[in-house]
């Protein structure tokens, strides 16, 4: 169980997250909605543990986030909005190299079908000429290799065919199902948010994205 309670972050004066609580389960799907600038990347890089909360505390099964640092970052995946591979590689080249970083190990083959579980069959293909929908999906296999038991995406399919997208969409749902795996992911895209998720937490005072969800039958989560 990820629980995150009385949250806040402060960048100077300026209030991003104002005591935020919220808990999800394990193999639970939960979409993050709201305007520009809600504070959805902070809250993720956050969870990360890459940025520091300035109130409250988040835990994990118990464990608290400040007191088990390593511990928790081994259970956390996190795909950040802007793409980091290495363009000159090929997809081989960077999962093998991702790996070498990694505290779980993962032989050739694992690592292929890492990528072949989500639709990705360019193996030998240098980074640089695969299609936005394939370097999303690269970017997600990296990110776990190292098994995590949560998974944090930030706009994991932003600007990329349908048919990609759809391969990610059912990749996610099979992980949280047979994997148990926790997964909190932003997106603007609605009809990506109510196909996907279990939950929706919408974040940001202006009321849009809340009407919007509960005129589609859906009782979002407000933060
Ligand atoms: N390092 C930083 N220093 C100062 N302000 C920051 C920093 N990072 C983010 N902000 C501000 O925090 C606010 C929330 O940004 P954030 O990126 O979390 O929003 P978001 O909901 O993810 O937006 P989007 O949908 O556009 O990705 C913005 O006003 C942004 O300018």
């Amino acid at each position: 169980m990820l629980n995150v309670s009385s949250l806040s972050k402060s960048y100077g004066n300026n209030k991003i997250l104002n005591s935020v609580s919220f808990t999800i389960s394990p193999g639970e799907i939960v979409g993050l909605v709201g305007e520009n600038g809600a504070g959805k990347s902070t809250l993720l890089k956050i969870l990360a543990t890459l940025s520091k909360p300035t109130d409250g505390t988040i835990s994990l099964h118990a464990n608290m986030f400040d007191e088990n640092i390593k511990k928790i970052r081994r259970k956390i995946g996190f795909v950040p909005q802007e793409i980091a591979i290495w363009e000159e590689f090929t997809v081989q080249e960077n999962m093998v190299f991702f790996e070498k970083l990694s505290t779980v190990k993962k032989t050739h083959d694992e690592l292929q079908q890492l990528c072949l579980d989500m639709k990705l069959d360019k193996w030998k293909e240098p980074v640089k000429r695969l299609s936005g929908g394939m370097k999303r999906k690269l970017n997600l296999a990296i990110s776990l290799i190292h098994d995590p038991e949560v998974l944090l995406l930030d706009e994991p399919t932003v600007g990329i065919d349908l048919k990609s997208k759809n391969e990610i969409s059912a990749y996610l749902q099979k992980l949280a199902k047979e994997k148990n795996t926790l997964i909190l992911f932003t997106s603007h895209d609605m009809d990506e948010i109510m196909n996907l998720c279990d939950r929706i937490l919408c974040m940001g005072t202006d009321p849009f994205y809340s009407n919007l969800l509960i005129e589609a039958g859906n009782e979002p989560i407000l933060l």
